[in-house]
């Protein structure tokens, strides 16, 4: 395998090595791993049986202790080199010996090694015997020098939180289970965040994940863009002298910014463990890119040589570099040695090339230096130049906006975006001088240390976009023909307070394409959520369609696009200004909304597996066809669609056997291989309920009802339930009911039912947490900005109660 330009850069499909200690979670993320990349799993365990005849134990006892030491090298060596790509292997102790960690490092020019770690407590407790314990970690500490990336394995608590979809009680801001006819709402899940957290670190590692993808599926999703490449973007400053002490809470954090910078200003004990762990929780709960930067002068450290700093940061960079971090800082004004070096290792992290002055008598922004210190950034393949100047009144907003202009116009393509601003001991001199990755606090955070970070918030920044008619108060909907119900205003208007946006939201019942058109082509039409009749029958009128909403045949979420341009790239980050619509966009956030909810809720017993995993999906509408489509995403190949009107459900079921039939063909002629003939069908129909489970087909595991619970338009209401029949999955499985009026519908009354007197192993998914994340995804592709997950949850129970005792009200003031 050719060895990649840079030392950290592998071959997208180059098998994937866990190495770690016992207890640290190789085997489950091994496993979660393989079934995400559809890899083979080797394990070591195994591969010595395969290769030997014989386990380990029996070896042993066969050949005593010398043979089985020689023996065990020679296979671990075999097992490394005859699975070069493809897999993901799991090693077990033999890591720890010596010849095996040569192997390793070795192996790591061509291959990703990742050490594997988790709490020490975790692992501690695992192996009860406290001496043992402590020698393995001491041991384990060596996986460093023999690995080239490192993952910090999370303690998982979603397993125990059954708090999920409850209302928090604002005065405590922790959580309280919503009871609804005496039961818990919402469903554990199991290794949910753990499963999340590593497969997007794989997705980082093999190139899969990032941008690309995002952008060509969706382009308006907010994470197509990077930070760097919006019209504004925020960097939350997080220093690590705050985070081991903080005061407040992870979920306060949620969408205060673009990303995070984690400043290493710290060195408690411990010192690497503990950064991997705080980036493994940022990555948890907040979910944006790191920034990761190592501050030269580190909080309460004596002043230090050179050639020490040098050595201890170059370390601490390296390790951002280890444990894959989005962006890394480099000062660009230290040695040209380790800025070599981290350039050389920088794998697929991309590099903010700083230059701070940050005492007295910092160099003028007209100075010609200024000029060169971008072009030596850009010449060293800098992804981003930072440039940031400690000013005492020297420096006019003019002189920066004369640089900018100088380097847009004077110098070459491509530039890097360039992040240039002043600060003062006040803060960031004027917040709106620096468009891109802006330096953010929290509103409520102490953080007397950090003048960058004193003055701006995200919100009161945004806000000022806003006050400065840089951005524009803009009118966004929800349109349908039966919509006062719709929970979509209250979520949405809590959001655009939370984030300083002067946007409104209403509901709007119509039916006709003639009164959309009205609404839509007002000037300050920011954006639409659809429902029926929409969903389908815009579909002929918009150019402009994301790739879901192309197959799914339905579009949910309208966008206007201004302007004369062609770039998807400027529409996107056109959103919040007003103008006249020359097209529009549609997208649909239903298929990606039920993905989240069914990824949440599976429990690994029952991932997918795509020949033999089987789902059910009732109805035959616009929604039905997002819960088809989140099936196959998922990598579900057996569907079936029951449907009252049997006939709706053949044409839903041809039209996705026919998009499969045509993509497999694509794949066949661009991998070489013949076709399939005839094609497999993926979608089939059940046309009754008395049907037994059709033959040769695994019971489902997954169930989506998307159909009414009550009766619209004058249709008799849906009243579905699942014939038990059709509920023998030995491992349960999860049922997600997209109605939420009643939130109890007949459905998930029977399987409250059947968990508690049959199978506790099925989950049931409610109506309200799957639209309040359909409302969460469409804020975010109608404004671009992170949407405020909790808050939005939160408000949609509460605004749905209160709902039930108006009605209740209502209708109890009416009989009497
Ligand atoms: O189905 C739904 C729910 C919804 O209609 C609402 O009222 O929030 C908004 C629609 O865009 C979405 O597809």
């Amino acid at each position: 395998m050719a060895a990649s330009k840079s030392e950290r850069g592998f071959e997208p499909n180059a098998s994937i090595v866990l190495v770690g200690c016992r207890g640290a979670g190789k085997r489950t993320l091994g496993f979660m791993g393989a079934l995400h990349l559809r890899r083979r799993l080797v394990t070591e365990d195994h591969y010595f049986e395969k290769i030997t005849g014989l386990s380990r134990g029996q070896f042993l006892a066969r050949n005593g202790k010398e043979r089985f030491a020689r023996q065990n090298i020679e296979v671990f060596k075999r097992m490394l080199d005859s699975n070069r790509s493809g897999c993901i292997i799991e090693c077990g102790m033999s890591s720890l010996v010596e010849e095996a960690q040569d192997a390793l490092r070795a192996y790591s020019r061509t291959n990703p090694v990742v050490y594997i770690h988790r709490e020490r407590e975790q692992i501690s407790a695992l192996l009860e015997d406290a001496a043992e314990a402590k020698q393995l970690l001491k041991a384990d500490e060596r996986h460093r020098d023999c690995s080239n990336l490192e993952y910090y394995n999370l303690l998982d608590d979603s397993s125990s939180d059954n708090t999920r979809g409850s209302i928090p009680t604002p005065s405590s801001g922790t959580s309280t289970p919503m009871m609804i006819d005496g039961r818990p709402v919402g469903h554990p899940s199991k290794l949910l965040q753990a499963r999340e957290d590593w497969t997007k670190f794989l997705d980082f590692i093999t190139g899969r994940g990032g941008s690309t993808r995002a952008w060509l599926e969706s382009p308006f999703s907010v994470n197509a863009i990077p930070p760097e490449f919006r019209s504004y973007s925020y960097a939350l400053r997080l220093r690590l002298s705050y985070l081991v002490d903080m005061d407040l809470e992870w979920e306060d954090f949620e969408a205060r910014a673009d990303c995070v910078e984690l400043i290493i200003d710290h060195w408690p004990n411990d010192l690497l463990n503990v950064v991997a762990r705080q980036v493994a929780l940022i990555r948890r709960k907040l979910g944006v890119p790191i920034i990761y930067h190592v501050e030269e002068n580190p909080r309460g450290e004596r002043r230090r040589a050179p050639a020490e700093k040098d050595q201890m940061d170059s370390a601490l960079l390296e390790l951002g570099l280890r444990l894959g971090v989005d962006y890394l800082s480099l000062d660009l004004q230290r040695e040209e040695a380790l800025v070599n070096r981290i350039l050389k290792r920088r794998g697929r992290s991309r590099i903010i090339g700083n230059y701070w002055y940050m005492g007295f008598g910092a160099l003028p922004w007209l100075d010609e230096r200024q000029v060169d210190n971008y072009k030596r950034a850009q010449s060293l393949g800098c992804d981003v130049v930072r440039m940031v100047r400690f000013c005492t009144g020297d420096s006019s907003v003019e002189a920066l906006e004369e640089f900018k202009k100088r380097i847009q116009e004077t110098l070459p393509d491509p530039k890097p975006p360039l992040v240039a601003y002043d600060f003062s001991v006040l803060g960031i001199r004027t917040p709106l001088q620096c468009r891109i990755l802006n330096p953010v606090k929290h509103p409520d955070m102490e953080n007397e240390r950090d003048h960058l970070a004193t003055v701006c918030t995200y919100n009161n920044a945004f806000e000022l976009l806003f006050g400065q008619f840089l951005l524009d108060p803009l009118h966004y909907y929800v349109l349908g023909s039966n919509v006062s119900y719709s929970l979509s205003p209250a979520m949405h208007s809590a959001a655009y307070d939370f984030s300083g946006m002067p946007h409104t939201f209403q509901a709007v019942t119509c039916s006709t394409l003639d009164d959309l058109n009205q609404i839509c082509l007002c000037d300050s039409f920011g954006g639409g959520c659809l429902t029926a009749p929409f969903k389908v029958a815009i579909m002929p009128h918009l150019k402009v369609k994301s790739h879901h909403a192309t197959v799914i045949g339905a579009v949910n979420v309208l966008l206007p696009l201004r302007g004369k341009t062609n770039f998807i790239l400027d529409h996107a980050n056109s959103r919040n200004k007003a103008g006249p619509a020359r097209e529009f966009y549609g997208d649909n956030t239903d298929w990606s909304s039920i993905l989240t909810c069914l990824r949440r809720a599976i429990s690994p017993r029952n991932y997918v597996q795509p020949s033999k995993t089987a789902g059910l999906v009732v109805g035959a509408g616009g929604m039905a066809r997002a819960a088809i489509y989140a099936l196959i995403q998922l990598g579900c190949r057996n569907i079936f669609v029951y449907n009252r009107t049997a006939h709706n459900a053949f044409d839903v079921a041809r039209h996705f056997n026919e998009w499969w039939a045509t993509t497999q063909a694509s794949s066949a002629v661009a991998s070489g291989l013949p076709q399939q003939q005839p094609p497999q069908e993926i979608c089939h129909v059940i046309t009754s309920l008395s049907d037994p489970w059709p033959q040769g087909f695994q019971q489902p595991t997954m169930v989506l009802s998307c159909v009414p619970a009550t009766s619209v338009d004058g249709n008799p209401p849906a009243d579905f339930e699942i014939p038990l029949h059709w509920l023998k999955s030995p491992t349960g499985g999860v049922v997600v009911e997209l109605a939420y009026e009643p939130l109890v519908t007949p459905l998930v009354a029977q399987m409250y039912a059947f968990r508690d007197n049959v199978s506790p192993s099925w989950t049931v998914v409610d109506g309200l947490e799957v639209v309040s994340e359909m409302a969460i995804e469409a804020f975010e592709l109608m404004t671009g900005r992170m949407a405020p997950k909790r808050l939005m949850k939160e408000v949609c129970r509460k605004t749905w109660e209160q709902q039930q005792r108006d009605t209740t009200r209502s209708t109890s003031s009416f009989a009497s």
